[in-house]
């Protein structure tokens, strides 16, 4: 099994090439490193940590009523129904950061959003198994665009017949965008890690039909 980790080295400073696809078939992950200076960075870390209306997801896996302690928020457009493991949300209207944050997205993918998932990891022990973005309710083959704030942490996407896998540290202030056939042919996770003991805010924002 091929791995690949895209090191800390390769993607430092202005050897990012955000042209570059970071997945060698049936996809498309751009990453384009650091979007903020550090202190720009930590300011959105704290208004989004103060101002989003953050929740414990539920959800229903393999018929057990589960509670996560990473905690998730849901902004849009209009209040579009979201459903996933069979726990549903509903989006509320988009702060002054959410929006200003979509437009500096957009400009850099060149497409439109017209929502945003949101995703607190208290620390290292809260991760996200393996899925893919690929819900009816998202137009296919759309790009996910993923912002980090906070703790670095490791970003891993396998192909789902050949289990090759792609590891990217994900940096604070850092845009990361998955786009065409990735949902379809790739998973995705945030393992768990020993090694950070400090919070992480990503926001990936979607287009819903
Ligand atoms: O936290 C991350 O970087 C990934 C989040 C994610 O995959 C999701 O919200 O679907
Ligand atoms: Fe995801």
């Amino acid at each position: 099994m091929l791995k690949t980790e895209i090191s800390k080295m390769d993607l430092f400073g202005s050897t990012i090439d955000s042209n570059k696809n970071l997945l060698p078939y049936g996809g498309t992950v751009n990453y384009y490193g650091e979007l903020f200076s550090q202190a720009e960075a930590d300011g959105y870390f704290d208004v989004l940590w103060n101002t989003i209306d953050w929740k414990n997801d539920e959800a229903f896996i393999m018929g057990k009523h589960i509670i996560t302690k990473r905690k998730v928020a849901w902004y849009g457009d209009s209040d579009y129904a979201y459903t996933y493991s069979r726990s549903s949300k509903t989006a509320l209207p988009w702060t002054a950061e959410l929006l200003s944050l979509k437009e500096i997205a957009e400009e850099k993918t060149g497409t439109t959003f017209n929502s945003c998932l949101l995703n607190l990891y208290h620390d290292g022990d809260e991760g996200m198994a393996y899925h893919s973005d690929d819900e009816k309710a998202l137009a296919k083959n759309s790009a996910i665009a993923s912002i980090s704030f906070g703790a670095e942490r490791k970003f891993l996407l396998k192909h789902k017949q050949t289990k090759e896998t792609i590891g990217i540290f994900l940096a604070n202030g850092s845009l990361l965008v998955m786009a065409d056939e990735t949902q379809t042919n790739w998973l995705h996770r945030l393992p768990t890690t020993k090694k950070v003991s400090k919070p992480r805010i990503n926001l990936t924002f979607r287009t819903m039909n």
